[in-house]
């Protein structure tokens, strides 16, 4: 996506080789571009999320093998980066898709081969990510123009959870590829963008995307779109997810299945955008097998911003000493999901939903 003109990527390699990310702990304040040059950087950008969001986090893993692949290309090496890179995350499945896709293409080459051949497939994980997302753009697009016309050509109101944007994707987003799309269409939109505490990915980072991109949007607390929702002023939700089972539960945000219910409540059709690599066709039941990531107190405690001066900081909102819990995600069950949106085309949350649109992989 355009930044002041200039097409951005959330990760890419330079011609001299190295590998850039925008680091987002500085967004929307500032735009810090960093190379990442080992696997020590890489697996700090993932656990410390300068970068985030199940793809990107992804595709960071992808480079991070590659990187380490031209340091040491070794089989104790390969099987040692998937374990570093693995513990960083817990709950987005993109993590250990990547590890799992970059293991089985390295594994079988001579050492000698493997760094030229990581750098390759992680530019194609990177670039079938960005087609993916375009599709599920395309695929979105309908729904939202179906809103438009029954509303006679009127404002579509869609409401966002955290940032399934650009940003959290190599280009596109998963959530946020149907508002562009829905944008360049001519359709008279508007997104309602939740600021998604703790660390306030809606705030900081669908805010900017939207502000750069000039898509019309009111930024909400959390506790708004049920409100809202009652009043008849969200036609539509689309959010992303960090993993979706094989029986259409979706694990996101936390705060997502809160948004979920009450969507559901109120009539208000509730759509996921699902990049394939998100399903994890190995559990079935989100609530009882997903690992949630848990995250530090200081997240709970603390809000960063820009303080008087220009210095992006942080500061505590509770007293000192309270505890905090801190779950990062949570799961929204199949049956609050009106569909989901993928590159093939819009699934039902269901095991046979799923399996129609994904039979090979199916099981
Ligand atoms: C297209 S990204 C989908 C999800 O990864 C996104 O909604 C999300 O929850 C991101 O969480 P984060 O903790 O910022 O990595």
């Amino acid at each position: 996506m355009k930044i002041d003109g200039t097409h951005y990527r959330s990760i890419w390699r330079e011609a001299d080789g190295t590998v850039q990310i925008i680091d987002q702990r500085w967004l929307p304040h500032e735009l810090r571009i960093v190379a990442l040059t080992n696997r020590k950087e890489f697996a700090a950008a993932i656990r410390d999320m300068w970068v985030r969001g199940a793809p990107l986090i992804g595709a960071t893993a992808a480079y991070g093998v590659a990187v380490q692949m031209a340091a040491d290309p070794s089989d104790a090496s390969l099987a040692e980066t998937w374990q570093v890179l693995h513990e960083t995350r817990p709950t987005a499945i993109n993590l250990r898709w990547a590890l799992d896709e970059m293991t089985r293409v390295l594994k079988p080459l001579a050492p000698a081969d493997r760094a030229a051949a990581a750098f390759q497939r992680a530019a194609e994980i990177c670039d079938e990510d960005v087609e993916i997302n375009h599709r599920i753009g395309v695929n979105g697009l309908e729904i939202i123009r179906k809103i438009a016309e029954a509303k006679g050509g009127g404002r579509v109101n869609v409401l966002t959870h955290c940032n399934a944007g650009w940003l959290a994707t190599v280009d596109w987003g998963t959530a946020t590829s149907p508002i562009y799309h829905a944008v360049e269409a001519g359709i008279d939109i508007h997104v309602f963008v939740d600021e998604t505490r703790p660390r306030n990915q809606g705030a900081q980072l669908t805010a900017w995307e939207m502000l750069n991109h000039g898509v019309s949007h009111d930024l909400i607390v959390d506790n708004a779109g049920g409100h809202l929702m009652q009043h008849g002023e969200i036609d539509l939700c689309i959010v992303g997810t960090d993993r979706t089972t094989a029986q259409g539960d979706v694990c996101n945000k936390i705060g997502t299945y809160l948004k979920a219910l009450a969507a559901q409540d109120n009539g208000v059709p509730f759509y996921v955008a699902l990049p394939s690599p998100t399903i994890d066709w190995t559990v079935r039941d989100g609530v009882a097998e997903i690992p949630i990531e848990e995250r530090a107190q200081a997240e709970v405690t603390h809000v960063q911003g820009k303080m008087p001066g220009g210095v992006v900081g942080q500061v505590l909102i509770s007293p000192e000493g309270t505890p905090a819990r801190n779950p990062a995600f949570d799961v929204t069950p199949a049956r609050l999901v009106t569909g989901l949106i993928t590159e093939r085309g819009v699934a039902p949350a269901s095991t046979k939903g799923l399996a129609a649109m994904f039979p090979e992989r199916a099981g």
